[in-house]
């Protein structure tokens, strides 16, 4: 039984159909990757899938059972979400809202964290490298630091199903390829993670599974190495690509824009 399985997904926003004809399915023990360029609707289909968007048409399934029948209280203790935006408003401590990856978990607002509650929280933090940010307030951290501390809030829950909006976003090299190895050892542990990344390479390397949305619809479904061929991506993407094969790996390298004359701002590489 799937994690997650959407078929024939519609979601409109503002009465405008931005996801059409959406059919995904992430196993347990997958990655899978939601791809495409800006505005394709990877953050929108994400959202559909937490529940925060209602689909004008299709099905979400959440290990077998419609996404509209999970109380809140369940779908919370079983599917994690990390939104794109990730601000600090307020004066709350790192290890407070790591902590708050648990409250899903409690019974009550009454009662204190239970030594797994504590586990759990104390296990994220390391595995997100936080660790050593326990004590600071989140108003005081970088974009990167908070951004790996939303992310051990999410891994503190222990969900069955993750879904990551752009968790490697504004990250260092090192902390990138940390987030993409610690989402390969918890999918190897059962997790299913989707995850949206415009890091092409990090896509090829990490993921079991790649989507590809152009403008709201699905342009390609599989293997990385089938989707990311140099056709697609020049026509989805309109950018020319190298592939580069490193220690067996695959890195996906852009080169430059095709000089397509519909593309916004596309002035063939000329400084003006
Ligand atoms: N509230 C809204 N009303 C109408 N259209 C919206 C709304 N929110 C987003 N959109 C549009 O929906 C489309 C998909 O947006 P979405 O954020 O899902 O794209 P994305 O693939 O995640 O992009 P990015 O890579 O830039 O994060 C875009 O064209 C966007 O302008």
């Amino acid at each position: 039984m799937s994690p997650l399985r959407i078929e024939n997904l519609e979601v409109r926003l503002s009465r405008r159909p931005v996801i059409r004809q959406m059919s995904l399915e992430a196993a347990a023990g997958q990655v899978v990757g939601l791809i495409g360029p800006n505005g394709a609707g990877k953050t929108t289909l994400l959202r559909a899938a937490a529940g925060l968007l209602p689909p004008a048409a299709g099905q979400i399934h959440l290990f077998g059972r419609a996404l509209a029948d999970w109380s809140q209280a369940e779908r919370a203790r079983t599917l994690a979400y990390l939104p794109q935006a990730r601000g600090a408003v307020w004066q709350i401590k790192v290890a407070d809202l790591v902590q708050l990856g648990r409250l899903p978990h409690r019974a009550g607002w009454w009662q204190g964290p239970t030594a797994e509650d504590r586990t759990a929280v104390a296990e994220a933090m390391t595995a997100c490298d936080v660790a050593n940010l326990a004590e600071r307030p989140v108003t005081e951290l970088s974009g990167g630091e908070l951004a790996r501390v939303y992310l051990a809030r999410v891994l503190a829950t222990r969900p069955g199903l993750l879904l990551a909006d752009e968790p490697a976003a504004g990250l260092d090299p090192a902390h990138s390829l940390d987030v993409m190895q610690l989402f390969r050892r918890r999918a190897a542990e059962g997790l299913s993670v989707v995850v949206t990344l415009h890091d092409l390479s990090l896509a090829a390397r990490f993921c079991d599974k790649l989507v590809l949305l152009d403008r709201g619809n699905c342009a390609a479904v599989g293997a990385p190495s089938s989707v990311l061929t140099a056709e697609r991506l020049r026509s989805v993407y309109q950018v020319e690509t190298a592939q580069v094969t490193v220690a067996g790996e695959t890195h996906v390298v852009p080169l430059k824009r095709t000089a397509d004359p519909a593309v916004p701002f596309g002035n063939g590489g000329t400084v003006v």
